[in-house]
């Protein structure tokens, strides 16, 4: 198997933000209900059609019993790169307790997840303003559970409504830029095409960082530097 085709084929996310910031009811749901349909053409050029299936949402709804007791995982594919992905999403209620770097449900969530999107409003400082605590979070319990760096997102949703806007498109930037995360501004409620943009570009990030984990040194390898080893001892003792 090569390095391409070995890796692994579906990508576990996670939605954080404060509530009302159109997490789930729009979010999540816009990306879930949407099913692509694929048509492979004699050109070899593949359409993606996406069609509106609501009982998408319905069916692929499921309760993860080991997780908690109210929380959903949601599972949907995309296509990104022409390679087939299942993008698992975590869907859980916000609360201050759980986000604590020491609480067992960060811990777990981190430990699930492959990657973050937080999510906060455009509309809404506080909810903004949270993201850095989001993220502080992130960092310490990836810190305390001793793991690489998780790719997150940081997505400012409700664009559409400008005219409620308390929150500049720069500062969201600047937080991304200073975080090292990617940055989009989105309305989840009227651009599907800029939610399934948020996928695609975690996806990929999450794709690229399994790419820069060094493979664990083969048998081989191994052979070759005991070897070694071994011959210069020899050629030191002459
Ligand atoms: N105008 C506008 N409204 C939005 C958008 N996204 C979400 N909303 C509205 O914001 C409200 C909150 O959306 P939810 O998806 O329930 O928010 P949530 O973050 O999941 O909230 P909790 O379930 O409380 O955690 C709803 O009334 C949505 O219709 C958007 O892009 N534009």
């Amino acid at each position: 198997m090569t390095g391409l085709t070995a890796l692994r084929m579906d990508a576990n996310i996670v939605v954080l933000g404060t509530d009302n910031v159109g997490k789930s009811g729009v979010f999540i749901t816009q990306f879930i209900k949407r099913k692509p349909a694929i048509v492979k053409m004699n050109t070899c050029l593949i359409l993606i059609i996406v069609v509106l299936a609501l009982t998408v949402r319905f069916l692929t709804r499921r309760f993860i019993g080991e997780y908690g007791e109210i929380e959903s995982i949601y599972s949907n594919s995309v296509i990104v790169d022409g390679r087939q992905q299942t993008v698992n999403i975590w869907d859980s209620p916000y609360s201050q307790e759980g986000m604590s770097p020491d609480s067992t449900t960060l811990e777990k969530r981190l430990q699930w997840a492959d990657g973050f999107i937080l999510v906060y409003s455009i509309c809404d400082r506080a909810s903004f303003n949270n993201i850095s605590k989001l993220l502080l979070s992130i960092k310490a319990t990836k810190d305390y559970v001793g793991l690489e760096k998780v790719p997150v997102v940081i997505v400012g949703n409700k664009q559409d409504l400008q005219h409620r806007r308390m929150v500049l498109s720069e500062e969201g930037w600047l937080l991304a830029l200073s975080a090292d995360c990617q940055f989009y501004e989105v309305s989840a409620a009227e651009n599907y095409h800029s939610i399934l943009m948020v996928f695609h570009g975690l996806v990929k990030s999450i794709r690229e960082s399994r790419l820069a984990i060094k493979k664990p040194a083969g048998i081989k390898s191994i052979v070759k530097s005991v070897s070694a080893v071994f011959a210069r001892r020899q050629t030191d003792s002459l």
